[in-house]
């Protein structure tokens, strides 16, 4: 990859209550080290607070999802127009939690990665197998299915957004994939990537998630296309998210 920072995303998924919210942003936003780029993306309700209060400091703040729609008669849904008066930088489209429960397909997914390009938010495309498809040895057809409808995005798009693998199996499981695991999986999405926006692939930040730890953080970035993590659980412990972060300098 090209000299950039890593990447390191917190995904609170719906986890947390007002009080405790303000707090763990104060703390991770007061401790961010430099030389990584580090974003919280929090559930709706709080995003007003916590980009208030990470105004001015090093963290970004994003979203969990949003609208493929422009605004318009979608009921519960959040369109981009709405994250971007919030303060949002990144969007997390196509997370396999979402993939599951509101069954979306990945041209949906694609599409949310469109609306977010549009209103000029960075979308973290999430894509990764089920551990039966690991097992059946399919694991690079099934990546590579969800994010044909991305790369059918174009070169233009694809430089603007960010991909996270991250295998089902591995998420809020506590069983990390291997740094070997990983780099697979991340060297065949930088050479589909490569096949469509040429040598500026490279600069594309391809981010791993699935039981990230401070123990195990480390070794992951190290590996190789790994530019970054989406953690889950640790990024409810102030001390252990930022441990991560120190480990992606
Ligand atoms: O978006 C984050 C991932 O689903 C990883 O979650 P986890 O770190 O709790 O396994």
């Amino acid at each position: 990859m090209s000299g950039q920072n890593k990447l390191v995303v917190g995904n609170w998924k719906m986890h947390g209550r007002r009080q405790m919210a303000g707090a763990l942003v104060r703390d991770i936003a007061e401790g961010i080290p430099s030389g990584v780029d580090a974003a919280l993306c929090v559930p709706f309700p709080y995003l007003e607070m916590v980009s208030g209060l990470v105004n001015g400091t090093a963290l970004a703040v994003g979203a969990q999802d949003v609208s493929d729609c422009d605004d318009g008669a979608f009921t519960g849904e959040v369109s981009v127009g709405m994250l971007a008066e919030f303060g949002c930088r990144y969007v997390i489209v196509g997370h396999s939690e979402r993939r599951a429960r509101h069954q979306e397909s990945s041209e949906r997914v694609a599409a949310k990665a469109a609306q977010a390009l549009r209103g000029g938010l960075v979308p973290i495309v999430c894509v990764g197998e089920q551990l039966e498809e690991r097992e059946q040895g399919r694991t690079l057809d099934v990546i590579s299915a969800q994010l044909a409808p991305v790369l059918a995005l174009g070169s233009e798009a694809l430089q603007a957004l960010v991909v996270a693998y991250e295998p089902v199996w591995a998420i809020g499981t506590g069983l990390s994939a291997s740094v070997a695991q990983a780099a697979e999986v991340h060297g065949a999405m930088r050479a589909a990537l490569r096949e469509v926006a040429g040598s500026s692939a490279d600069g594309i930040r391809l981010l791993y998630g699935g039981s990230v730890k401070p123990e195990t953080a480390a070794d992951l970035f190290d590996g190789e296309n790994i530019d970054g993590g989406l953690i889950g659980g640790a990024s409810l412990k102030a001390d252990d998210f930022l441990a991560i972060c120190q480990a992606a300098i």
